[in-house]
């Protein structure tokens, strides 16, 4: 659904980009066969997403928050790059290190102009620089809102967010926001050209990593960690506008059939958690986008996009909306 989205043109139909995407597009299948990840992370509104628009040469139209995932693809010179931008909201961040074993590199985003909320991102910095499965792989902070009045200086946001390790950190302070001419700022293209450089330095130890720490990743520990964080999201997304969610989800109304759910993975790598098991987890999610007149609701297929889990479809199992627990209705006649 994503890949789809992703070659959707914002251009008019005959515009240069275009032809040069195909092109490139057709030069890279050829000569590039690198299949990496990177993670965005970073608290909510720092502007992981406004960086993923522009490193796409996108503006960004609309100013929603992340509603915990969301996937596009990057194209560098020499990887064909996923980048998984992760909703940063104290709800969705249980469910980063479901990502971290298959990230080549990280970019953390910090909203250099919030000074109330700094000490809040360096800690979640911290976890993410100590998290075992992201220890040694390149780290780029992105200090960002450079422009704003109420920045702060480089040396104290610096300083509060580190000490950063120059052989795996880099720390950068920028605008994310494209610039006029379709331009990205100087220091964050020195930046993304470190990480992309770091990866392709250490790509055959990195590529190593990924498939054994994909492989260590339990089932089982998986499964758990999905429902906790199901439940404990829950509360969140009752309080929320459900147009917003509208849209930031790409609406798959066609697969309903479907039962079993597969992690989204570049390396193939998945987990696969029980019929029960999963409506047990959502449930009470279920209920909180149960159909009232005045609301929209959401099939199953919807909530599963929201936490990065999309359907398998070779289990084929039925799985109607009313087979699942409280006979909900979901709005998918
Ligand atoms: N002034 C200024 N505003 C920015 C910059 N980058 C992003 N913003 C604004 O910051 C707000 C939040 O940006 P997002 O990209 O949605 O933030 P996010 O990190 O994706 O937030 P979540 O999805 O909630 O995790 C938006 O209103 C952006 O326009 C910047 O460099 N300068
Ligand atoms: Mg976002």
């Amino acid at each position: 659904m994503q890949e789809q989205n992703d070659r959707t043109c914002a251009h008019s139909t005959s515009c240069s980009q275009c032809c040069f995407d195909c092109l490139f597009e057709i030069f890279h299948s050829c000569w590039c066969h690198n299949d990496i990840v990177i993670l965005l992370l970073g608290l909510n509104n720092a502007g992981k997403s406004t960086l993923l628009s522009t490193i796409r040469k996108e503006e960004r139209k609309d100013h929603f928050s992340t509603w915990g995932f969301d996937g596009k693809v990057w194209k560098t010179h020499k990887f064909r790059t996923m980048v998984y931008d992760l909703g940063g909201r104290k709800s969705f961040r249980g469910i980063w290190p479901h990502y971290y074993a298959e990230a080549f590199g990280v970019i953390f985003v910090v909203d250099g102009a919030d000074e109330s909320r700094i000490w809040e991102a360096s800690v979640e910095l911290k976890a993410v620089m100590e998290h075992p499965y992201l220890v040694g792989k390149p780290l780029l902070i992105v200090a960002n809102k450079l422009n704003e009045s109420k920045a702060l200086k480089y040396d104290d946001l610096k300083g509060a967010l580190g000490p950063f390790n120059a052989s795996e950190h880099a720390f950068i302070y920028c605008d994310c926001r494209l610039q006029s001419g379709c331009l990205i700022d100087k220091e964050l293209q020195v930046g993304l050209d470190w990480l992309v450089a770091s990866i392709e330095l250490h790509y055959n130890q990195l590529e190593g990593r990924v498939e054994y720490e994909l492989a260590k990743q339990d089932e089982k520990e998986l499964a758990k960690n999905l429902q906790s964080t199901v439940l404990s999201t829950n509360e969140d997304i009752k309080c929320e506008s459900h147009e917003q969610m509208q849209t930031q989800i790409e609406l798959d109304e066609t697969n309903l059939n479907i039962c079993t759910y597969e992690r989204k993975s570049m390396h193939g790598q998945s987990f696969n958690i029980s019929t029960a098991e999963y409506e047990k987890s959502l449930a009470p999610l279920i209920e909180s986008f149960k159909k009232t007149d005045d609301e929209p609701s959401y099939t199953p297929t919807q909530i599963a996009e929201y936490f990065g889990i999309c359907l398998n479809k070779t289990q084929n199992i039925e799985c109607h909306p009313q087979h699942l627990p409280g006979q909900l209705n979901l709005g998918v006649d």
